[in-house]
């Protein structure tokens, strides 16, 4: 069955007020069960130019200073599932505008900076979701890893034989996608693969695999998809990953343990850095979208002793 996900009208939305102060809580029940949700009425409505300008390369990929431009990135070997090309720029520790953005260099910091304000409201309202102080996934300097990507997803004439990315998590903490009016992504709920209907200026916030083992499972990272683009239109969209960089003052992760009781015991285990990334080495990546898993998979504990709160080793 397919369904369509309204946001606007029902279940998964949040608001801010136009000066950006929250109105209402996240609901929890977005975050907990369809690990997505929109924000609507956030100060900031420009489009950035980023990803309107398209980059025609003949090499699959192409890297010039922090700034890498990839087109029909086929990550499966002979597999055509991934009809998009996409211009990506990272910046550690929260510098926007490293690499050569060219032109582009002054809508790429504006849009960053705008989203890294969104992100750190609605992770505000997600930690006081967990019962966590306000300041908590602040303090942890949650939203200091960012990396813009600008997806474009040309006309597909076969769209049923493809798709524009095929389904997986996204690892970090949040994901804040922006999107144009032509409709693609697709949420896995349950059985279904449910439509994200597109709202002007909205921005689709998801969780990654990192705030679900945080939060010891409470909030969700779940797969979705896009679909190849049958429409003459190109489909563009622009996603901010909030990503992993260091925990204040230590190197090892897991679940926060003021969120463990001995009625909720970790479900994950602790892991350093590497580890983590390590599913995101190519040959682990690709091993890991073939067969499905996501770091919550790799890092779920494996044996009783995860079952004690307060012990932090496997
Ligand atoms: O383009 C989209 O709507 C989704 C992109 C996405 O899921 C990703 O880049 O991880
Ligand atoms: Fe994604």
């Amino acid at each position: 069955m397919m369904a369509h996900l309204i946001f606007a009208q029902s279940g998964p939305i949040f608001y801010t007020s136009p000066t950006n102060e929250p109105k209402s809580s996240v609901d929890p029940d977005a975050a907990r069960t369809w690990g997505f949700f929109q924000v609507t009425n956030h100060v900031h409505q420009i489009i950035p130019r980023a990803a309107e300008k398209r980059r025609n390369r003949n090499s699959t990929r192409g890297e010039l200073g922090g700034v890498m431009y990839a087109k029909e990135q086929r990550l499966v070997p002979g597999g055509g599932g991934h009809r998009h090309d996409s211009l990506q720029c990272g910046w550690p520790g929260g510098r926007a505008g490293g690499g050569d953005t060219g032109d582009l260099r002054k809508e790429v910091v504006e849009w960053d900076a705008h989203v890294k304000n969104v992100a750190d409201k609605v992770m505000e309202l997600l930690g006081l979701g967990l019962g966590l102080d306000a300041g908590k996934f602040k303090e942890l300097t949650f939203s200091d890893g960012r990396a813009m990507v600008g997806h474009i997803y040309p006309y597909c004439p076969q769209p049923d034989l493809t798709l524009g990315i095929t389904p997986h998590t996204d690892p970090g903490i949040i994901t804040v996608l922006l999107q144009n009016e032509i409709q693609g992504l697709q949420v896995k709920h349950g059985d279904d693969w449910v439509d994200v209907k597109p709202i002007p200026g909205g921005l689709i916030i998801n969780i990654g695999d990192f705030l679900q083992i945080v939060s010891n499972g409470e909030y969700k990272s779940v797969q979705h998809r896009v679909l190849a683009n049958a429409s003459r239109e190109p489909r563009i969209s622009i996603v901010t990953f909030i990503n992993l960089v260091k925990w204040r003052d230590s190197d090892s992760y897991g679940p926060l343990p003021e969120l463990l009781t001995p009625e909720k015991p970790a479900i994950y285990r602790d892991f350093t850095r590497q580890e983590f990334l390590k599913t995101f080495t190519a040959k682990d990546w690709i091993a890991n979208l073939l067969w499905r898993k996501s770091n919550c998979d790799v890092l779920v504990c494996s044996n009783d002793e995860c079952a004690k709160p307060d012990n932090g080793e496997c």
